[in-house]
Protein backbone atom coordinates (compact mmCIF):
# COMPACT_ATOMS: atom_id res chain seq x y z
CA UNK A 1 0.00 0.00 0.00
CA UNK A 2 1.43 2.92 -0.97
CA UNK A 3 -0.33 5.98 0.05
CA UNK A 4 -0.94 9.21 -2.60
CA UNK A 5 0.75 11.39 -0.55
CA UNK A 6 4.50 10.34 -0.74
CA UNK A 7 3.92 8.11 -3.97
CA UNK A 8 7.01 9.10 -6.27
CA UNK A 9 6.19 12.32 -8.92
CA UNK A 10 7.92 14.48 -11.06
CA UNK A 11 7.26 18.13 -9.25
CA UNK A 12 8.37 20.84 -12.62
CA UNK A 13 5.23 20.59 -15.13
CA UNK A 14 8.30 20.20 -17.93
CA UNK A 15 9.96 16.69 -17.84
CA UNK A 16 12.91 16.50 -20.36
CA UNK A 17 14.04 13.13 -22.02
CA UNK A 18 16.71 12.01 -24.44
CA UNK A 19 17.53 8.83 -26.42
CA UNK A 20 20.89 8.40 -25.39
CA UNK A 21 20.97 4.87 -27.36
CA UNK A 22 19.20 2.51 -30.20
CA UNK A 23 18.64 -0.39 -30.62
CA UNK A 24 19.53 -1.94 -34.49
CA UNK A 25 16.19 -3.39 -34.92
CA UNK A 26 13.88 -0.71 -36.19
CA UNK A 27 15.33 2.61 -37.92
CA UNK A 28 16.29 5.54 -35.37
CA UNK A 29 13.38 8.08 -37.03
CA UNK A 30 10.96 5.41 -36.14
CA UNK A 31 12.02 4.89 -32.51
CA UNK A 32 12.32 8.56 -31.67
CA UNK A 33 8.18 8.80 -33.59
CA UNK A 34 7.16 5.96 -31.40
CA UNK A 35 8.63 7.39 -28.29
CA UNK A 36 7.13 10.63 -29.11
CA UNK A 37 3.68 9.05 -29.84
CA UNK A 38 3.78 7.36 -26.38
CA UNK A 39 5.14 10.34 -24.37
CA UNK A 40 2.09 12.35 -25.92
CA UNK A 41 -0.73 9.56 -24.81
CA UNK A 42 0.37 10.29 -21.26
CA UNK A 43 0.66 13.96 -21.86
CA UNK A 44 -2.48 14.31 -22.89
CA UNK A 45 -4.49 12.97 -19.57
CA UNK A 46 -2.37 15.05 -17.36
CA UNK A 47 -0.38 19.04 -16.88
CA UNK A 48 2.95 18.15 -17.97
CA UNK A 49 4.91 18.93 -21.04
CA UNK A 50 7.72 16.68 -22.11
CA UNK A 51 10.55 18.33 -23.86
CA UNK A 52 13.46 16.46 -25.90
CA UNK A 53 16.74 17.12 -25.86
CA UNK A 54 19.73 15.87 -27.68
CA UNK A 55 22.41 16.30 -25.52
CA UNK A 56 23.40 15.93 -21.74
CA UNK A 57 21.47 14.91 -18.65
CA UNK A 58 17.93 14.73 -19.04
CA UNK A 59 15.09 13.51 -16.71
CA UNK A 60 14.23 10.32 -18.36
CA UNK A 61 17.08 8.90 -19.78
CA UNK A 62 16.18 6.49 -22.79
CA UNK A 63 18.96 3.21 -23.44
CA UNK A 64 18.97 -0.22 -25.00
CA UNK A 65 21.00 -2.49 -23.53
CA UNK A 66 22.05 -5.97 -22.86
CA UNK A 67 23.02 -7.82 -20.01
CA UNK A 68 24.76 -5.57 -17.80
CA UNK A 69 24.62 -1.87 -18.86
CA UNK A 70 25.44 0.79 -16.41
CA UNK A 71 23.13 -0.12 -13.56
CA UNK A 72 22.46 -2.81 -10.83
CA UNK A 73 19.67 -4.41 -12.55
CA UNK A 74 21.59 -6.39 -15.57
CA UNK A 75 18.97 -7.84 -17.80
CA UNK A 76 18.36 -11.48 -18.95
CA UNK A 77 19.15 -12.09 -22.52
CA UNK A 78 16.00 -12.95 -24.84
CA UNK A 79 12.50 -12.89 -23.20
CA UNK A 80 11.78 -12.85 -19.73
CA UNK A 81 12.34 -9.36 -18.38
CA UNK A 82 11.56 -6.98 -21.26
CA UNK A 83 12.93 -3.56 -19.78
CA UNK A 84 12.57 -1.61 -16.24
CA UNK A 85 12.30 2.22 -15.54
CA UNK A 86 13.26 3.90 -12.66
CA UNK A 87 10.39 5.75 -10.48
CA UNK A 88 10.74 9.71 -10.53
CA UNK A 89 13.75 10.88 -9.03
CA UNK A 90 17.04 12.46 -9.67
CA UNK A 91 20.26 10.69 -11.25
CA UNK A 92 18.79 6.98 -12.58
CA UNK A 93 15.23 8.20 -11.44
CA UNK A 94 12.43 8.37 -14.17
CA UNK A 95 15.33 6.66 -16.60
CA UNK A 96 13.95 4.17 -19.21
CA UNK A 97 16.29 0.78 -20.30
CA UNK A 98 14.73 -1.51 -22.77
CA UNK A 99 16.49 -4.93 -22.92
CA UNK A 100 18.09 -5.20 -26.81
CA UNK A 101 18.57 -9.08 -26.45
CA UNK A 102 14.51 -9.11 -27.54
CA UNK A 103 13.85 -8.06 -31.28
CA UNK A 104 12.41 -4.83 -31.43
CA UNK A 105 9.27 -4.60 -33.52
CA UNK A 106 6.48 -1.74 -34.18
CA UNK A 107 3.52 -3.36 -35.69
CA UNK A 108 4.26 -6.71 -37.02
CA UNK A 109 3.49 -9.56 -35.80
CA UNK A 110 7.05 -10.83 -34.86
CA UNK A 111 9.06 -9.50 -32.26
CA UNK A 112 8.06 -7.61 -29.11
CA UNK A 113 6.06 -4.43 -29.64
CA UNK A 114 8.47 -1.26 -28.35
CA UNK A 115 4.88 0.93 -28.36
CA UNK A 116 3.04 -1.10 -25.58
CA UNK A 117 6.78 -1.65 -23.82
CA UNK A 118 7.29 1.62 -23.97
CA UNK A 119 3.88 2.73 -22.74
CA UNK A 120 4.54 0.47 -19.88
CA UNK A 121 8.22 1.99 -19.12
CA UNK A 122 7.27 5.61 -19.40
CA UNK A 123 4.49 4.96 -16.91
CA UNK A 124 6.75 3.59 -14.37
CA UNK A 125 8.98 7.06 -15.23
CA UNK A 126 6.06 9.03 -14.39
CA UNK A 127 5.62 7.05 -10.69
CA UNK A 128 2.56 4.72 -11.89
CA UNK A 129 2.52 0.96 -10.52
CA UNK A 130 1.50 -2.12 -11.48
CA UNK A 131 -2.45 -2.82 -11.88
CA UNK A 132 -3.88 -5.61 -12.01
CA UNK A 133 -6.35 -4.77 -14.79
CA UNK A 134 -6.13 -6.97 -17.31
CA UNK A 135 -6.47 -4.17 -19.98
CA UNK A 136 -3.97 -1.93 -18.23
CA UNK A 137 -0.58 -0.80 -20.22
CA UNK A 138 0.53 -1.15 -16.35
CA UNK A 139 -0.35 -4.74 -16.34
CA UNK A 140 2.96 -6.84 -15.16
CA UNK A 141 2.64 -9.11 -18.17
CA UNK A 142 3.45 -8.07 -21.97
CA UNK A 143 0.59 -8.60 -24.29
CA UNK A 144 1.06 -8.01 -28.22
CA UNK A 145 -1.06 -4.87 -29.10
CA UNK A 146 -2.48 -3.89 -32.39
CA UNK A 147 -1.00 -0.43 -32.92
CA UNK A 148 -3.51 0.82 -34.97
CA UNK A 149 -5.99 0.99 -31.85
CA UNK A 150 -3.76 0.44 -28.63
CA UNK A 151 -4.56 3.16 -26.36
CA UNK A 152 -4.24 3.56 -22.46
CA UNK A 153 -6.87 2.17 -20.63
CA UNK A 154 -9.26 3.78 -18.07
CA UNK A 155 -7.56 2.10 -15.04
CA UNK A 156 -4.37 4.05 -16.65
CA UNK A 157 -5.90 7.58 -17.22
CA UNK A 158 -7.17 6.95 -13.42
CA UNK A 159 -4.04 6.21 -12.31
CA UNK A 160 -2.10 8.65 -13.88
CA UNK A 161 -4.31 11.68 -13.15
CA UNK A 162 -4.33 10.56 -9.40
CA UNK A 163 -0.81 11.39 -9.34
CA UNK A 164 -0.91 14.63 -11.37
CA UNK A 165 -4.90 15.90 -11.81
CA UNK A 166 -6.23 15.76 -15.08
CA UNK A 167 -5.15 18.14 -17.86
CA UNK A 168 -7.69 20.99 -18.34
CA UNK A 169 -7.68 21.50 -22.39
CA UNK A 170 -9.27 24.53 -22.05
C1 LIG B 1 5.12 -5.58 -18.85
C2 LIG B 1 6.43 -5.50 -19.64
C3 LIG B 1 6.28 -4.52 -20.78
C4 LIG B 1 7.57 -5.04 -18.72
C5 LIG B 1 7.86 -6.02 -17.59
C6 LIG B 1 9.11 -5.62 -16.81
S1 LIG B 1 8.93 -4.21 -15.75
C7 LIG B 1 10.25 -4.31 -14.64
N1 LIG B 1 9.07 -2.98 -16.52
N2 LIG B 1 7.69 -4.26 -15.03
C8 LIG B 1 8.17 -7.42 -18.16
O1 LIG B 1 9.10 -7.58 -18.90
N3 LIG B 1 7.38 -8.42 -17.67
C9 LIG B 1 7.61 -9.81 -18.02
C10 LIG B 1 7.06 -10.68 -16.93
C11 LIG B 1 7.33 -12.11 -17.21
C12 LIG B 1 6.49 -12.96 -17.89
N4 LIG B 1 7.08 -14.18 -17.97
C13 LIG B 1 8.33 -14.14 -17.37
C14 LIG B 1 9.34 -15.12 -17.23
C15 LIG B 1 10.50 -14.77 -16.57
C16 LIG B 1 10.71 -13.45 -16.10
C17 LIG B 1 9.71 -12.46 -16.25
C18 LIG B 1 8.52 -12.84 -16.89
C19 LIG B 1 6.47 -15.31 -18.62
C20 LIG B 1 7.04 -15.55 -20.05
C21 LIG B 1 6.84 -14.36 -21.01
C22 LIG B 1 8.10 -13.54 -21.11
C23 LIG B 1 8.01 -12.35 -22.06
C24 LIG B 1 7.18 -11.23 -21.52
N5 LIG B 1 7.70 -10.75 -20.26
C25 LIG B 1 6.95 -10.13 -19.33
O2 LIG B 1 5.76 -9.89 -19.51
CA1 LIG C 1 15.04 -10.05 -21.63
ZN1 LIG D 1 18.83 -0.62 -16.50
ZN1 LIG E 1 6.33 -2.82 -14.99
Amino acid sequence: YSPLANRAKWTSNVVTYRVVSHTQDLPLVVVNQLLAKVLKMWSDEIPLTFKNVSWGTADIMILFGRRSHGDAFPFDGPGNILAHAFLPGRGFGGDAHFDDDEHWSYGSRRGVNLLSVATHEIGHSLGLLHSSDPNAVMNPTYRDVDPKNFRLSQDDINEIQKLYGKRNNS
